[in-house]
């Protein structure tokens, strides 16, 4: 793939094919790590289902925690990527935004990921310790031809903005600097910052979803105008996995992000309670 050009390691291109489409190299991702960070919250109850929903829907991955997928593996449906997340923090900690490293690349390729992720809030207290295991995990997967995605966020007691265009920019390129092969990072809210985050940023960059919107039009409007800024895809959870439709908003962002469809075309996709 063109979008991965740079990348000689041939395990990584492999997987990568897996939860990239190969004709349009772009990915529509759904995170569902929430029952470490927020416990068993809506959408998130019946594993199996929504997993199986959102690869009926044409997500090209899930990220999920190792205990999801020991206790929660299909065995059924339509395939979809597996990215298995190596962080974990809860929001009822004395510091939610401290996130540690609660797995190994190791058992994420024995339990047939296809990628791993870590999260790093950039201006947290502490931050650094996250520095050094996104280094650390990116030497690791180098070794083992393992596609690594970063969550690169604004967080910390002094960022007053986390969509902030210059602080998302130098997040989503620290993480490129420490050996990410995919970005992840919050939108900044219009098209021109978000050109600018992609175009300082040498890996591609995936967007991240956020709270679940007032309206499907709000929330398809945001996909459109990130992937016109030159995002590689998306990373949406809760808008997703929380919506009446779970199968019908998987396939409107699809159509976004795999056929640039416009927003009233996609929203055709979504069955109306
Ligand atoms: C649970 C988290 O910490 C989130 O960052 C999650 O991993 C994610 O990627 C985004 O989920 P949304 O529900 O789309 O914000
Ligand atoms: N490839 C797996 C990923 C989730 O565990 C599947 O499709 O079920």
């Amino acid at each position: 793939m063109e979008l991965f050009k740079d990348i000689k390691n041939l395990g990584k291109l492999v997987r990568l094919e897996r939860i990239f489409d190969r004709d349009s190299e772009k990915t529509v991702i759904v995170p569902m790590d929430h029952g470490v960070s927020n416990g068993p919250i809506k959408g998130l109850i019946d594993m199996k289902k929504t997993v199986n929903d959102v690869a009926e829907g044409g997500a090209n991955a899930v990220l999920l925690h190792k205990g999801i997928v020991r206790h929660g593996h299909r065995g059924y449906g339509k395939d979809v990527g597996l990215i298995i997340h190596l962080s974990g923090g809860t929001a009822i900690s004395p510091n939610p935004l401290k996130k540690v490293i609660v797995t190994t690349v190791e058992e994420a390729i024995r339990m047939g990921a296809d990628a791993v992720s870590i999260h790093v809030n950039v201006g947290s207290d502490e931050d650094w310790e996250a520095y050094r295991d996104l280094g650390m995990i990116a030497e690791t997967c180098e070794y083992w031809g393992m596609p690594l995605i970063a969550m690169m966020y604004p967080r910390g007691k002094h960022i007053q903005n986390e969509r902030d265009p210059e602080l998302v920019a130098h997040a989503a390129r620290l993480g490129a600097e420490l050996g990410a092969d995919i970005v992840k990072t919050s939108y900044t809210g219009d098209i021109d910052s978000f050109r600018e985050v992609v175009r300082g940023c040498p890996a591609p960059i995936v967007v991240a979803g956020g709270p679940k919107t007032n309206t499907d039009e709000e929330f398809l409007q945001m996909i459109k105008d990130a992937m016109e800024a030159g995002a590689a895809g998306v990373a949406v959870g809760r808008n997703i996995f929380q919506h009446d439709d779970v199968v019908g908003i998987t396939r409107a962002v699809c159509k976004i992000v795999h056929e640039n469809a416009d927003v009233e075309e996609a929203l055709k996709e979504i069955r109306k309670k």
